[in-house]
């Protein structure tokens, strides 16, 4: 629905000359949550702004719907604009004017009736969950409340697409989580196309399908998120995934607990996918005359399903324990037992 080809921006300043983004392809599904991440000047920010031409391209092309946004005048720009909201870190609301009117704002600029206006802002104000703050001003809101008004605006002239520029970044971590779970209900609800860009990954795994991870203006890796996160290739994707997973975290100080155990075997299971870890420890622990404990781990969940490694002491007889372990490696679970006591 979005492609994106040899898309490039060279900002030339008196001393230098800065490849924001260079040469990036991409292809982005309808209804799909995209996600791009990147550290601070990867060129995060200039891609997103190329999109709805905020910044024009020194060179290549977005195409959305078949229609190449990059060739067009000003005057259907303005109309093609209308299918592309935008919400900011920053929310960028207007100060004197209170929650109704600033979600009528653009609705207003495209020429909508008032009697149409005042019932669509109704609508929009119920669906981002701002009901009884109509006539506050933003000065007398919380972020996540003026980041709803922000999502409202940017939803007025029911747009195909909705670009969001590091829309969670100054928000506490809950009130972060209830705007990605108004984004998930939207994308949802109206299958609405969602890009987001963000430097945070656990804003790809809560809420993206696919993610593409950038450097220096290019796209080093892309794909579903589950798989990013389980084969992560690239270094700064590593890094990525490291934030929500820990560093080194698996070994750590597991030789000293490995020592304590006289009975039983000491496993490692790799979870990729659909199975969750408690439903699995669960049954093994019903099926077979076995005792688990979970030694140490960390599992995370993205939209596809849990990832992540969880070290299990299984104890009980010798045939029991090897019947467990065979049933588990029997499920999309990966069982690799470490240390036979
Ligand atoms: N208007 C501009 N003029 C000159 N250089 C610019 C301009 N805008 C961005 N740049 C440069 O382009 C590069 C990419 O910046 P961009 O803001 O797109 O990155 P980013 O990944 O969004 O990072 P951040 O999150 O810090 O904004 C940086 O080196 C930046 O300094």
């Amino acid at each position: 629905m979005i492609t994106i080809k040899n898309l490039s921006k060279i900002y030339r300043t008196k001393s230098n000359t800065i490849n924001a983004v260079n040469d990036l392809n991409l292809e982005i599904e309808k209804g799909e949550i995209f996600g791009v991440i990147g550290y601070s000047g990867a060129g995060k920010s200039t891609f997103i702004r190329l999109i709805n031409r905020l910044e024009d391209p020194t060179e290549g092309q977005v195409i959305i719907d078949g229609e190449d946004i990059t060739a067009l005048k000003k005057n259907k720009l303005r109309l093609s604009r209308q299918e592309i909201g935008m919400i900011f870190q920053h929310f960028n609301l207007l100060w004197s004017r209170t929650v109704r009117e600033n979600i009528a704002f653009p609705l207003e600029i495209a020429g909508v009736p008032k009697q149409t206006r005042r019932e669509r802002v109704d609508e929009l104000i119920k669906l981002v969950g701002l009901t009884g703050r109509e006539n506050a001003y933003p000065s007398e809101l919380s972020g996540g409340q003026k980041q709803r008004v922000g999502i409202a605006r940017a939803l007025a002239n029911d747009p195909k697409v909705l670009l969001c520029d590091e829309a969670t970044s100054a928000l506490d971590p809950e009130t972060t989580d209830s705007i990605l779970k108004l984004l998930i209900d939207i994308n949802k609800n109206l299958g609405l196309t969602i890009i987001l860009i963000t430097h945070e990954m656990h804003v790809i795994r809560k809420i993206c399908h696919r993610v593409a991870v950038m450097e220096a203006g290019q796209v080093v890796e892309q794909g579903e998120v589950l798989d990013v996160f389980s084969h992560p290739k690239s270094q700064v994707t590593k890094k990525f995934v490291e934030q929500v997973m820990g560093e080194n975290q698996q070994d750590d100080g597991l030789g000293d607990v490995i020592e304590g155990f006289a009975t039983g075997k000491i496993t490692k299971l790799h979870f990729v996918g659909e199975v969750t870890n408690q439903a699995l420890i669960s049954s093994v622990a019903k099926k077979y005359q076995v005792d688990i404990s979970i030694l140490q781990g960390k599992i995370t969940q993205t939209r596809k399903g849990a990832y992540g490694t969880l070290v299990v002491h299984i104890d009980g007889d010798d045939e029991e324990i090897n019947k467990a372990i065979d049933y588990i490696a029997s499920t999309p679970v990966e069982v690799e037992v470490v240390h036979h006591a």
